[in-house]
């Protein structure tokens, strides 16, 4: 374990989380929406016409996501400032993921080619390409490999496996209803009635609804299992398809419950703005609740369909309170924090920030309807147990979430699993507990590589090493 020296990195993979020592006062513009720059690249991708993508954001999910659509032959050029570029000049360059640096791409012009075989996927662990893909490679005329990070072989995509086999897709899985496994594209599939069981993952039903506008019957998509988790993110899907020209029938129009309806149909090419990614201000928001300070989110969308937004009732319950106006968000805490008992089915993704405040609140919290959070990017309830014990506290899982009973806590390895938002729950506890190491940083990069300065800037500091840096 490295040692706490202050500010100064001796191990990059251990990360010695800044202390506040005051309470935090800053504006922080957090990037755009992974969830929604990964909808708008497959829609832009499997339409009749180029579009634009606004303000994306790059991280490693979405440069998979675009990488993986350029290896199926579509074409993605990137149009940074041209400061940022090489050598200077304006103008598009195609996005490879290895040539700039994150955070820098303005806009993203999307032409739609011809699918095509053989290619290779490469999903990393980002549910958004593993299960919004497979769809995609079925169109395809040739044989697509999809391959990923160990974690990604875990990962339930039995629904989407199963969904396209009955809606007339070839898949070699040798069994597995996992990755890795071939999707043997046809040029067309023939789509139609389909049910399956997504009460592990909503990625499912919006995996098949994506691409139903291409496919030649339509799809009928009828949940049939135990509850479906994350609703706004397939209301995401839904308004992305519609905003895109599909016809898509839902529940909440007053269909069938369980059941979405995508007409076949053209897709338009659009011009879309990415909102910012609001499950990434989370820590931010949250550091204001902990230190009873202040934080502004700029641009913080008056509608959206991201569960982020959920964020606003849930400080405010548990301590904070939010005003939007033309600055965007502001979260200004109490000095207290309060525990609180909430059913987090709708919005899991927030999960591991809540439960890093609920450690630091004055009573206890439940945090319910998240069982599937076990197979996320790590088994989340799992090591968010350990890592919140591993400090001091007084975790247990249940059956479907967790209990916390807040302790005081003291400094220690908060280790990571290559969960992105494991990382950013350490680095909140690390505000106001002395000695927080976090373990792989770097993993935000998931979703949010420019964390650590994001984090650090919000302090007042350049990052460790730099000049400003705090001593
Ligand atoms: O569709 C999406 O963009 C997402 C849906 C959710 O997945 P699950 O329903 O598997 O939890 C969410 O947790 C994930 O971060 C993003
Ligand atoms: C669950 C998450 O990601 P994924 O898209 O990989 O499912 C997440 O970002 O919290």
């Amino acid at each position: 374990m490295t040692e706490h020296t202050g500010h100064a990195v001796t191990d990059p993979l251990h990360w010695p989380a800044p202390l506040s020592p005051d309470p935090v006062d800053a504006t922080v513009a957090v990037p755009g929406s992974k969830s929604v720059t990964n909808r708008a690249l497959v829609l832009a991708a499997l339409s009749s016409e180029p579009g634009w993508i606004r303000r994306p954001l790059r991280s490693r999910d979405t440069l998979l996501m675009a990488g993986a659509l350029r290896a199926l032959g579509v074409r993605i050029e990137e149009t940074v400032p041209s400061s940022t570029t090489a050598t200077g000049a304006d103008g598009p360059t195609a996005v490879d993921g290895g040539t700039k640096a994150a955070g820098t791409g303005e806009a993203w012009r999307v032409i739609p080619t011809g699918l095509h075989g053989p290619a290779t996927v490469e999903v990393g662990n980002a549910g958004t390409v593993m299960r919004f893909l497979p769809p995609v490679a079925a169109l395809a005329d040739g044989p697509v490999r999809f391959e990923g990070d160990p974690r990604a072989y875990e990962r339930p995509l039995h629904g989407v496996i199963d969904g396209l086999r009955t809606l007339g897709a070839r898949i070699d899985d040798e069994g597995r209803g996992a990755l890795p496994m071939t999707v043997h594209g046809s040029g067309s599939l023939t789509g139609g009635p389909v049910e399956i069981d997504a009460s592990s993952s909503s990625q499912f039903v919006s995996a098949l609804l994506l691409s139903g506008p291409r496919f030649n019957q339509g799809v009928d998509v009828r949940h049939n299992g135990g509850p479906l988790p994350s609703m706004p993110h397939i209301r995401m899907t839904i308004d992305m398809l519609r905003a895109a020209g599909a016809q898509v029938d839902a529940p909440e129009d007053g269909g069938e419950p369980n059941l979405w309806r995508v007409t076949s149909g053209a897709l338009l090419g659009r011009d879309l703005v990415v909102e910012p990614d609001l499950s990434n201000a989370q820590p931010f928001l949250a550091a204001a609740l902990i230190t009873g300070g202040r934080i502004t989110i700029p641009d913080w969308p008056e509608h959206t369909t991201q569960p982020g937004d959920a964020l606003r009732d849930i400080f405010t319950a548990m301590g904070g309170s939010c005003v939007r106006d033309e600055r965007g968000l502001t979260l200004t805490g109490s000095g207290r924090v309060h525990g609180i008992d909430v059913d987090l089915s709708e919005v899991g993704e927030l999960t591991p920030g809540i439960a890093a405040v609920a450690a630091l609140a004055d009573s206890e919290s439940v945090l319910r309807g998240v069982g599937h959070l076990r197979l996320h990017e790590t088994d989340r309830l799992a090591a968010l147990t350990a890592e919140l014990n591993g400090l001091g506290g007084d975790v247990t899982e249940t059956e479907d979430g967790l209990r916390i009973r807040p302790r005081p806590l003291h400094g220690g390895v908060f280790h990571t699993y290559d969960d992105h938002r494991l990382a950013t729950a350490g680095a909140l506890l690390g505000l106001v507990v002395k000695g927080v190491e976090v373990e792989n940083i770097a993993t935000t990069g998931k979703t949010l590589p420019d964390f650590p300065e994001l984090w650090h800037g919000m302090l007042g500091e350049g990052p460790p090493g730099t000049p400003g840096a705090r001593a």
